[in-house]
């Protein structure tokens, strides 16, 4: 797998571009910048994508999103900086040597799809593996395998135009997923669909990703969809990268007002997570004596405790009666009479997901890891108080009118 790394990059379109870098680093605005006819689109961008990450580059228009992912693979040269590819530095690279990079490591989807109309589906999606000069035979078998896992399963022998806008992307996606590179990059990728569409692909995208593990770089000037698909978050602003961060840290820690003005108006529901809700509960080891167990669960006066093992692992439940059970047994540890935790939830379960399994619970859930680690517990009433403040808060309309 591949990561892709990022140093000091600069792009500067105009007069003099070198020119304009030493003025940057030597602390001029972009205004004296663009006094001098120049336009800095990247200033200084330096951040590190780790292998199977999903990495969102967020910004509003102009903020030099499409210059920053266009010099990732080399559509367009840096005027000062390093992009590095697996640790191979691309700046450097020959047309020919970015060319054969482009198509084995690096797949880009577009906003508005490049899809030849003359072609079928099953061609288009085959493209980047017909310029590759794969044979005939690996092309087809591998188009059809993407255009599958996007869902065109049937449709192979269409043309562009007799789908609709949300399938043409699914097969920009295919196209990109048939090459099996690493990397892909998706600039505005869902921007031109319509709502729903536009969700079914965020979904679809998640899903894919759970199982590819690719090395994902997603631009997009939606505050909702970055937090909904980016692992990390960066913040771009009138070129610079202002914040690095999960959705979560650039929700409650904006590194300055103007990323916090941008999140202000997101749906915070979707974000916040069960782990953000955990709260800590005393648990009991599994290698405790029955009697120790049971003198537990009386000084914590209840009848029900979780039970870990030393590393945080969750392991099961210890009933009073069952701790009864293994003391009266003369059993050396509980582990014998543990009951499996059977509804524990993921950390990364969003609030609005939650709410729909706690609205039928009053008794707390357990919230674990990926490695089944225990986070603490989420109750009920946690995920009711969080949605109302939710739902109190103004949006931005009503806050200016204030
Ligand atoms: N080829 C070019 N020549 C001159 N200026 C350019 C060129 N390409 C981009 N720019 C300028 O660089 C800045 C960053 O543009 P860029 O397209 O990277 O932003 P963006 O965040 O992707 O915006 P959008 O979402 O509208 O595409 C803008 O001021 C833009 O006008």
């Amino acid at each position: 797998m591949t990561s892709v790394r990022v140093e000091h990059l600069y792009k500067i379109f105009g007069p003099q571009p070198t020119e304009q870098v030493r003025r940057l680093q030597a602390g001029a605005s972009q205004k004296e910048i663009r006094a001098a006819g120049a336009t800095a689109a990247v200033v200084d961008a330096t951040f590190e994508v780790a292998e199977g990450e999903t990495f969102v580059v967020m910004g509003l228009s102009g903020s030099g999103k499409s210059t920053l992912i266009r010099m990732l693979n080399g559509l367009l040269t840096p005027t000062s900086g390093h992009v590095y590819v697996d640790g191979d530095d691309i700046t450097g690279m020959s047309r020919k040597q970015l060319r054969t990079m482009r198509q084995r490591t690096m797949s880009m989807v577009f906003q508005h799809f490049a899809l030849f109309p003359h072609r079928t589906v099953l061609e288009n999606a085959g493209y980047g593996l017909e310029v590759r000069g794969s044979d005939r035979s690996e092309i087809v078998e591998k188009a059809r395998e993407a255009l599958s896992m996007v869902g065109l399963a049937g449709w192979e022998e269409r043309y562009p135009q007799q789908l609709s806008g949300g399938m043409r992307q699914r097969v920009g996606l295919a196209r990109a997923l048939a090459a099996h590179t690493d990397v892909l990059l998706m600039d505005e990728a869902f921007s031109a669909l319509d709502p729903l569409i536009k969700r079914e692909m965020q979904d679809q995208l998640v899903r894919l990703q759970a199982k590819l593990g690719k090395t994902i770089i997603f631009i997009t000037h939606d505050l909702n969809e970055a937090m909904r698909l980016g692992d990390r978050i960066a913040m771009m602003r009138a070129g610079r990268i202002v914040q690095i961060g999960t959705a979560e840290q650039i929700l409650n820690e904006p590194a300055d007002d103007y990323v916090a003005e941008f999140v202000q108006d997101v749906d915070r529901s979707r974000v916040l997570t069960a782990a953000s809700l955990a709260e800590p509960r005393p648990t009991v080891s599994a290698q405790s004596r029955p009697d120790e167990a049971l003198t537990q669960l009386r000084r914590l006066d209840t009848d029900l405790l979780l039970v870990t093992d030393g590393d945080q692992l969750l392991l099961g439940e210890l009933s009073a009666a069952a701790a009864e059970k293994a003391y009266r047994d003369g059993s050396a540890d509980i582990r014998s009479v543990l009951t499996p935790v059977a509804d524990a939830v993921d950390g990364s379960t969003p609030m609005k997901d939650l709410f729909v399994r706690m609205s039928s619970r009053t008794a707390p859930v357990p919230v674990i890891d990926q490695q089944r680690r225990l986070l603490g517990v989420v109750t009920p009433a946690a995920v009711f108080q969080a949605l109302s403040r939710e739902a109190a808060a103004p949006t931005t309309e009503e806050a200016s009118d204030v």
